[in-house]
């Protein structure tokens, strides 16, 4: 049976409003995120992934603005709502309880005049304010060790503790309050890869043992792969396509998704010559007329300038390239 959805995206897009002009960074994404799953999203930098990220949680600042569609939330024990017509009391209600975000930078979101101790009894205690300080020690002292920090480190300032310790510490933190979503932008850029691989590892296991669903974003394709139950992804600012990370890794149907799955070396496979996509991504501000992938594009053709396409369900997966619109001449059921 297919779990019950958490989060529906629906229209939702995002513009920065600038002085030199506006640019869409998130254009008419529509997605559904499923209870416990690990949706990752994909794309080259400047695509729209921390954009999205933000938005998803309503934490985004000036000059982003939400300027269409819908992020309705199901929590497991209410009405669904839509995050994007709450108001921020309500929002900052919501988040660390059901909605929690690891970002970049572990030291960015770590006070760093405050132990470490502190920084978890205060969200535990804002949330449930029936905790007294000793349970509330305790509790951080149970969320700690579950990412592989020894209690007696909760003394700490953020300072004294390793670069992996700190980010596995944000993830800690952001299950204090057993959240329905955790939202994670590059969560391990500041650590080594082995120390990736062991976080994100971590991250899986307490997914097992909590069911929160994952939207999380990287570079690494290959990274996703392994991780992810779907991947979405972005070039320009849209989801260009979504689908199992299986269906994606050996059945990608975007000529985009194929590029940026050949610049990664192999999951498994002896290594192979890795191709690039040549080209660079367009500017935002001044959106072509159809396909933004359109002047990079291998199999690009004239139908490609007239209109955006659509994503279009092709087989197990989302696809938007007109190379499977069924009324384009040039289309082939496997382009
Ligand atoms: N503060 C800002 N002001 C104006 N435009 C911005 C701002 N932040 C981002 N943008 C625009 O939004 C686009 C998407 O940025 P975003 O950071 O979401 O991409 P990304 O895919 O997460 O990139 P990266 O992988 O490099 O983090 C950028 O190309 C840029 O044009």
């Amino acid at each position: 049976m297919t779990d019950p959805a958490l989060l529906q995206v629906d229209g939702l897009s995002v513009d920065y409003l600038t002085p030199q002009g506006s640019a869409r960074a998130c254009s008419d994404i529509s997605f559904t995120l499923r209870r416990g799953e690990i949706l990752g999203v994909a794309g080259e930098s400047g695509s729209g992934k921390s954009t999205l990220i933000t938005a998803l949680t309503r934490l985004q600042r000036p000059p982003a603005v939400t300027s269409a569609g819908r992020i309705v939330y199901h929590p497991a024990d209410g009405e669904p709502v839509d995050l994007v017509a709450q108001s921020e009391r309500a929002l900052r209600r919501r988040r660390w309880r059901q909605l929690a975000i690891v970002m970049q930078s572990a030291m960015d979101c770590l006070n760093p005049v405050m132990r470490l101790g502190a920084q978890f009894t205060d969200v535990l205690r804002t949330h449930d304010p029936s905790l007294d300080r000793a349970a509330a020690w305790q509790r951080a002292g149970e969320l700690v060790r579950m990412v592989g920090i020894a209690p007696d480190r909760l003394p700490a300032y953020p300072h004294e503790l390793s670069g992996g310790m700190r980010q596995r510490s944000l993830i800690a933190l952001a299950l204090a309050c057993d959240p329905d979503l955790v939202v994670m932008d590059e969560p391990t850029t500041a650590v080594d890869v082995v120390m990736q691989r062991q976080i994100l590892a971590q991250v899986l296991r307490l997914r097992e043992r909590f069911g929160f669903a994952v939207v999380f974003v990287t570079h690494d394709l290959s990274l996703l792969l392994e991780l992810a139950d779907r991947i979405a992804i972005m070039y320009a600012g849209r989801i260009v396509e979504i689908g199992s990370s299986a269906d994606l890794y050996h059945r990608p149907k975007h000529p985009y998704t194929k590029g940026l799955r050949d610049s990664f070396p192999p999951l498994h496979a002896p290594l192979r010559e890795l191709s690039g996509i040549p080209g660079s991504p367009p500017d935002l501000r001044d959106p072509l007329p159809g396909c933004a992938f359109g002047p990079r594009c291998p199999r690009a053709h004239a139908a490609c300038e007239q209109a955006v396409p659509p994503l279009r369900t092709v087989e197990a997966q989302d696809v938007a390239c007109v190379l499977y619109d069924p009324q384009n001449p040039e289309a082939t059921a496997h382009a």
